[in-house]
């Protein structure tokens, strides 16, 4: 890679500790223009730690962080946080049971849930309907959060993040309650995202190799807050790496273009 700036993520060295503990070590992460990842890796492995370092959520202890060529620590993450969009499952729980698909997606660019910052402009409704028909989901537009399935619900909230133009996209578990039809459809929805023209990077975190779409050309796998491995997806997802990773034996197959895990050899 030629330098940092055609990287989206570029992180060097990152350490992070609080107290005696070691939540990351010696964390060396490039992703470049064009590039969609996965992040593997075991409960407590660090990911969710890896994400709150990127989005400026957890201090680092040394290293450098990068993203889209702005530095932590040297530019206002407030204003670069905007271009970073984040769907966990966690925010779903915030939005009122009365609110109407539309209305969750302006709230998108204030990243403030269930009221307005300031009266949302014709303009803004008509990007937030694009948002929306880019996941598929336009025909939800004036339905309220309560109606929604679980994954509606996580369309929805990708069309909020794309609200703000973001250059990256986090995605944190977002298949964790569907089933797996929906699941399917979800993902479906989210490889026909990463093909669309400027679409954001997508950065998948995930336990679950299913989930491991084509469109995400790497995969990072994290084990006890270290990079375990990294690259493209078809050299990271082997049976041994896997195995070391979530510290039983395991096998993976790959069938067609997908990938399955079963426990033992
Ligand atoms: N502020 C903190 N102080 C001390 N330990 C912490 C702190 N934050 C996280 N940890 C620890 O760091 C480790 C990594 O946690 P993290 O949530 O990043 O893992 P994860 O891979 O996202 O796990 P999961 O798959 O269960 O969501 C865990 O052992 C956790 O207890």
């Amino acid at each position: 890679m030629d330098s940092a700036n055609d990287c989206v993520i570029n992180v060097q060295g990152l350490g992070v500790e609080r107290g005696e503990t070691t939540i990351l070590h010696d964390v060396n992460w490039q992703v470049a223009r064009g590039e969609h990842w996965a992040i593997l890796g075991a409960n407590g492995s660090g990911k969710t730690s890896l994400l709150q370092a990127l989005t400026a959520y957890l201090t680092p202890s040394c290293g450098v962080i990068q993203v889209d060529g702005e530095t932590y620590g040297q530019t206002d993450w407030s204003q670069l946080r905007q271009r970073i969009g984040l769907v966990s499952s966690g925010i779903a729980q915030k939005v009122p049971l009365d609110e109407p698909a539309l209305k969750t997606v302006l709230s998108g660019p204030t990243a403030q849930l269930g009221y307005w910052t300031r009266e949302p402009q014709a303009t803004d409704n008509a990007f937030a309907h694009e948002c929306l028909a880019r996941m598929r989901c336009e025909h939800l537009a004036e339905r309220n959060w309560m109606y929604l399935s679980q994954g509606e619900r996580q369309r929805v909230f990708i069309a909020r993040a794309l609200m703000t133009r973001p250059v990256l996209l986090i995605l944190d578990e977002p298949c964790a309650g569907l089933d797996p039809v929906m699941r399917e459809m979800f993902l479906k929805g989210v490889a026909e995202l990463a093909q669309q023209p400027n679409a954001p990077t997508l950065i998948l975190v995930t336990h679950h190799v299913e989930e491991i779409l084509p469109v995400f050309s790497h995969t990072l796998i994290l084990r006890g807050g270290e990079t375990l491995a990294q690259g493209p997806t078809e050299n990271i997802l082997r049976s041994d790496l896997l195995s070391e990773a979530f510290g039983a034996p395991l096998t993976v197959t790959q069938t067609g273009d997908r990938w399955e895990l079963r426990a033992g050899r």
